[in-house]
């Protein structure tokens, strides 16, 4: 099943969504880009440009009007819907609030277990083992609480716990970073960082945000209406963008 081509591979996907005029206009147009293993992709621009709509496509989500989406080679579209679930397990979301993508209801342990690989026997070390991956430590001391029983950095970190809890080959981390003050964020992507070079995990991060691309992507999409401008290694596009667009995303954050 793991070959070595792209874990994900995104081809000429269309969507197209009505405004409040009743009009149709493309949110993604013709887009394609592709994600091989352990590889950061970044893909960057401003707000409404359709990059979340591109990761819901790509996470099996929505469906595109036409173009295709593979996972390991296999087009989704032509996937049994448990084959369906068991694709979206190797391709795990972490959004960017956690606070509301956690349920204040259940302990850490809870939704360590719930989101547990099914192979996973010992549970209960297993999620100390996720905890403990993501800087919480001692992680038996984090089971029994709540998420508002947690700081906003360790909340995010075991919003990353739990997309980890699947093994999965690819993370789709959609602003995962934007809601968190700088400190936070220079930590998460440390550990972002961190887990890719002990698990191999490929990213796909969707961002606004172009410095986060500078600080820790391989390669680099730029999205503007709906279609990706400019694509290339992150060192090219940033020092060196051919596009307009990717000048003035780049002209609008400060030096880290
Ligand atoms: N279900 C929908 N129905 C109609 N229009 C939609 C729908 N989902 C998204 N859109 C529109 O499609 C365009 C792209 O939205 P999308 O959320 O993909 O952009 P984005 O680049 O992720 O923006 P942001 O950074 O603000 O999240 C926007 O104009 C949005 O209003």
């Amino acid at each position: 099943m793991h070959n070595s081509g792209p874990i994900l591979s995104i081809q000429n996907v269309t969507k197209r969504f009505r405004n409040n005029a009743g009009d149709w206009f493309h949110a993604v147009n013709d887009v394609s880009l592709s994600v091989a293993q352990g590889e950061i992709v970044a893909l960057v621009g401003e707000s409404g440009s359709g990059k979340s709509t591109l990761g819901r496509i790509a996470l099996g989500l929505i469906r595109p009007d036409s173009g295709s989406v593979c996972l390991d080679g296999r087009d989704l579209a032509g996937l049994s819907p448990a084959e369906l679930r068991a694709a979206r397990r190797r391709m795990q979301p972490v959004f960017q609030d956690p606070t509301a993508s956690l349920n204040p209801r259940k302990t850490i342990r809870a939704l360590l277990a719930q989101a547990s690989h099914p192979d996973a026997i010992e549970l209960e070390a297993y999620a100390i083992g996720l905890l403990e991956s993501v800087g919480l430590t001692p992680g038996s001391e984090y089971l029994a609480r709540f998420p508002h029983e947690l700081s906003g950095g360790q909340r995010q970190r075991v919003a990353v716990a739990r997309a980890l809890a699947m093994q999965p080959a690819l993370i789709l981390a959609d602003e995962a970073l934007s809601g968190a003050d700088v400190s936070i964020r220079g930590q998460i992507l440390n550990l972002l960082l961190d887990i890719r070079q002990k698990r191999n995990v490929a990213y796909l991060m969707i961002t606004h945000d172009i410095s986060v691309a500078r600080a820790f992507a391989d390669r680099v999409a730029v999205m503007m209406r709906g279609r990706i401008v400019e694509h290339g290694p992150a060192g090219e596009v940033l020092t060196n963008p051919t596009h307009d667009y990717t000048r003035s995303l780049l002209a609008a954050v400060p030096e880290l």
